[in-house]
């Protein structure tokens, strides 16, 4: 529908796909697996579909959201945590140079770190996602509580990403310790 909407509104092509929507719920974790991982794969379809150069499309390029505990375990939130590795593992798999070749489109993402949004007021205010004796018996959490990025600097490097066109498969991790920063993974040769 989002695909139908943009081609009714801004023009038959489309080129660019950003997928921001996710949910942080560890309760309800199947919901959580499927706005965030089924989600993810839908949209990673429909963008090939619409957008693949061998279906008659233009080619472009995907930026999905995973999160800097996409790439790192977290305490209080390991399945919210093991759908952002998903979603890592999606972008990276889909950027490589054979899913390039066959459909001309670019697959990246962003792992930010604690951003200013509703998702830290619903999630890290109302305690959900940190025990209150967490809360209480440290303070390094309480760092957390009152660092956050903007959301318009998460903004600014996924627009550096839809300018670049030679970055696919890579993650750009924006972290407090490291600021903006791609992230280099290991060389695995498949067995
Ligand atoms: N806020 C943070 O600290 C961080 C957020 N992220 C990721 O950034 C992305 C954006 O999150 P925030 O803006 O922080 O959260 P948010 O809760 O403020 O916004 C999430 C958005 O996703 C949409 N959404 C949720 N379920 C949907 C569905 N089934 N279909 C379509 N849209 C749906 C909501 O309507 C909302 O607009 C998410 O993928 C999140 O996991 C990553 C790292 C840190
Ligand atoms: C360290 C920042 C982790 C960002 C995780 C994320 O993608 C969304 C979080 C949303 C709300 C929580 C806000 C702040 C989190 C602060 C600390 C989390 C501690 C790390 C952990 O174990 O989860």
């Amino acid at each position: 529908d989002i695909f139908r909407f943009s081609q009714e509104k801004f023009g038959p092509h489309v080129e660019i796909v950003v997928n921001c929507a996710g949910i942080l719920n560890e309760q309800d974790w199947h919901l959580c697996v499927q706005v965030n991982i089924v989600g993810s794969i839908l949209i990673t379809k429909c963008a090939i579909e619409h957008m693949s150069k061998a279906e008659g499309g233009r080619g472009g390029c995907v930026v999905h959201f995973s999160s800097v505990v996409g790439m790192s375990a977290s305490e209080y939130s390991p399945i919210y945590s093991a759908t952002k590795h998903a979603i890592l593992g999606l972008t990276r798999s889909y950027g490589t140079e054979r899913q390039f070749e066959q459909h001309g489109v670019l697959f990246n993402c962003v792992c930010p770190g604690a951003v200013d949004t509703d998702m830290v007021s619903k999630n890290a205010v109302q305690r959900t996602l940190f025990p209150e004796e967490a809360v209480s018996n440290s303070n390094d959490l309480m760092l957390w509580v009152y660092f956050f990025f903007s959301p318009d600097r998460v903004a600014t490097v996924v627009m550096d990403l839809i300018a670049n066109d030679e970055m696919n498969g890579q993650a750009m991790m924006i972290s407090l310790s490291r600021g903006v920063e791609q992230v280099k993974f290991p060389q695995i040769p498949h067995c």
